[in-house]
């Protein structure tokens, strides 16, 4: 009975006026009990059953729970209420899209951050690299090794990809993080894109936008952290040359900057590199760096100038024309824009708007602008040229063999106009029609200057020529220093014969054992080599000797062999090999070919040097293509 009132007690509490038992105090006698009765079939004997077993009644359990699951959606709505409130009011916020770079800039920042990255829901990506980027990789370097039975393992790069590791990176929906003192919040999601693939044809595309809101009714903390993670972006990136094409179709029909792609990105050419007349390459540089000055812009502007500057670099293939194009990227810290007018896709108004979507300052390089094929529309002159003469033929008849010979010819225009998309008239307006971008270093390349159109390449549209030549005897004698000359130190990692423990050791006792070495000043000249690895087993002292030996053979075949010289010996050899290689017939790029297959043997290559000008001088002759000395 006790217990009868105290539960009678507790549901009065509960439920003001609703007394479970007589239900009197109710006006219009509901009780929680009648409730769940009604509206779940089973609860009364279930309730009955368990009030008389064990005294308890469960009305007052189901009751608690329905009213916490009732506040919990009241809180949720009041907390969805002010947080739109807020959210509005008192917080920033700047959306990314990915077709903006930014939105990778960010990404590649935010793989970095603490919180980010210790989050619970992430998205794993596997970086791409580049052959450049696998030195600082964290993957084991792959080596060279030697067995002792004198087995050469060579390279094997088949677990690279296994063992880079994952980049991961927020995944879709939100996160929030700290950054300097600033509470940020981070949502990341996939929108779809409605695309019309032309044709009538349309499709579903997936782009992303990742929105960064922080509190405060200033979006300045989130541009700083955008800013921030640029330079992030930027750090490991400055002394690279970034190369970019056109987008896809379906990509640069949304204009702005993501109708460019990075295709590419190379550690920058030292201008060094490139062997040209020192006068030549100043000219360049002092015209690039005078253009690209700000003062400058506003120089153009005050006389009405547009602001361009166009190059031509012409010349034999293989001279340096695209070497120097990328070395002046990396002088100027420019990006490469690569365009090709025989790209089937490029309309004359999708290249127009290319060039208007280029940053403020780049290079744009049209390479082998003569093959292009761009097509002269017949001009006035033309048409009346074709026209029949008054005398022969009435100029008022009817002539059925003139018609259809004009509708051919318009025929086989629009035939040519379709595959080739761009015609001469319409580059001639993108390089400096009124709408032309202003600010890009244009360089046009060419091994046929004399096929141009005068049009194409009068001042204003190129402004500065540049010839390229075949390799002259100080360029020979260049090329040859430069390809042996220093690089970085080196250790060889051995395994001795006390065991099987790899010791690193000096270079130079190896070539002891093995190779020659020519060190006369003490001061040597070595390209890098790839670490070798001897090994040998447990029998020791006789096995590594024969290692050691075969070593030297090896190096004598394999890439990795090598030959130290002094930098005296080396002038020296480089002039005697000058010598042998008549000036102004072989471009750098042959020249340069036949110094790779002997790249670490200078001795070497001055010794083949006269069979090989030899056997190329006859395949020039004959006008052969393929040689047979290499
Ligand atoms: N003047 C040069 N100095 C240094 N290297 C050169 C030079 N010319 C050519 N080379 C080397 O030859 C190769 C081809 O050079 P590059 O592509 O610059 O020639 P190119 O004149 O642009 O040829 P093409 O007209 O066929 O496009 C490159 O590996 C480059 O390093």
């Amino acid at each position: 009975m006790r217990q009868k009132m105290a539960i009678n007690q507790l549901l009065e509490t509960a439920f003001p006026g609703a007394n479970a038992e007589n239900g009197s105090s109710n006006p219009v006698g509901i009780s929680p009990t009648t409730l769940l009765e009604t509206f779940v079939p089973g609860y009364g004997p279930i309730h009955k059953f368990l009030l008389f077993t064990f005294g308890f009644d469960v009305t007052v359990l189901v009751t608690f729970g329905v009213v916490c699951w009732l506040s919990a959606r009241i809180f949720r709505s009041a907390w969805g209420v002010l947080y739109a409130l807020v959210s509005s009011n008192y917080m920033a916020e700047i959306t990314v899209s990915s077709t903006d770079e930014i939105h990778g800039h960010l990404i590649a920042f935010l793989a970095h951050q603490y919180k980010i990255n210790s989050s619970r829901r992430l998205m794993a990506e596997t970086p791409s690299k580049s052959a450049w980027e696998l030195d600082s990789e964290d993957t084991e370097t792959p080596e060279t090794t030697v067995d002792a039975e004198g087995n050469i393992k060579w390279l094997n790069f088949s677990n690279q990809e296994a063992k880079s590791q994952p980049r991961f990176t927020p995944a879709i929906g939100s996160h929030n993080f700290w950054h300097k003192g600033t509470y940020f919040q981070l949502r990341r999601k996939e929108v779809a894109m409605f695309d019309e693939l032309g044709g009538g044809a349309a499709a579903f595309k997936d782009k992303e936008l990742l929105t960064l809101s922080c509190f405060g009714r200033s979006t300045e903390p989130i541009k700083k952290l955008i800013q921030h993670a640029k330079a992030h972006y930027h750090l490991g990136h400055n002394a690279k040359t970034v190369i970019k094409r056109p987008a896809p179709k379906d990509m640069r029909r949304f204009g702005g900057r993501g109708s460019w792609v990075k295709i590419a990105e190379r550690p920058c050419r030292p201008m060094k590199t490139v062997v040209l007349d020192e006068e030549r390459k100043l000219d360049v540089l002092s015209d690039i760096n005078e253009y690209l000055n700000p003062a400058t812009a506003r120089w153009y502007a005050n006389r009405g100038i547009p602001y361009r500057r166009g190059y031509l670099f012409y010349g034999p293939p293989g001279t340096g024309k695209t070497s120097l194009t990328f070395a002046l990227a990396g002088v100027f810290g420019l990006d490469i824009h690569v365009v090709s007018l025989l790209e089937p896709t490029l309309t004359e108004e999708e290249l127009g708007m290319l060039f208007t979507n280029l940053p403020a300052r780049c290079i744009v390089l049209l390479e082998d602008i003569d093959t292009a094929g761009l097509i002269r529309e017949p001009s006035d002159s033309d048409e009346k040229s074709g026209q029949p003469n008054e005398g022969e033929q009435g100029s008022t008849d009817f002539n059925v063999a003139n018609l259809t010979k004009a509708l051919k010819k318009a025929n086989q225009l629009s035939e040519e106009e379709k595959k080739k998309g761009i015609s001469l008239s319409g580059l001639l307006n993108i390089i400096d029609g009124v709408a032309s971008h202003e600010g890009r270093v244009l360089v046009m390349t060419t091994n046929h200057p004399e096929k141009l159109d005068d049009a194409l390449i009068r001042p204003g549209r190129v402004d500065h020529q540049v010839a390229f030549s075949n390799a002259t005897q100080t360029q020979i004698r260049e090329l040859f220093e430069r390809m042996y000359s220093n690089d970085l130190p080196r250790t060889t990692k051995l395994i001795t014969s006390s065991g099987s423990k790899e010791k690193l050791v000096d270079e130079k006792k190896v070539q002891a054992n093995g190779a020659a070495i020519v060190n006369g000043t003490g001061h040597t000249l070595t390209p890098p080599a790839t670490p070798v690895t001897a090994t040998s087993d447990a029998n020791g002292e006789a096995k590594s000797t024969v290692t050691f030996n075969h070593y030297a053979k090896i190096v004598e075949k394999a890439p990795s062999g090598t030959q130290d010289i002094s930098e005296s010996e080396l002038h020296r050899i480089a002039q005697l090999f000058a010598d042998q290689i008549p000036s102004d017939m072989f471009s750098p790029a042959e020249i340069q070919g036949f110094l790779l297959k002997r790249k670490k043997d200078p001795r070497r290559a001055l010794e083949e040097v006269s069979v090989w000008v030899e056997g190329m001088v006859e395949v020039k002759r004959k006008g052969g293509k393929l040689v047979n000395v290499q």
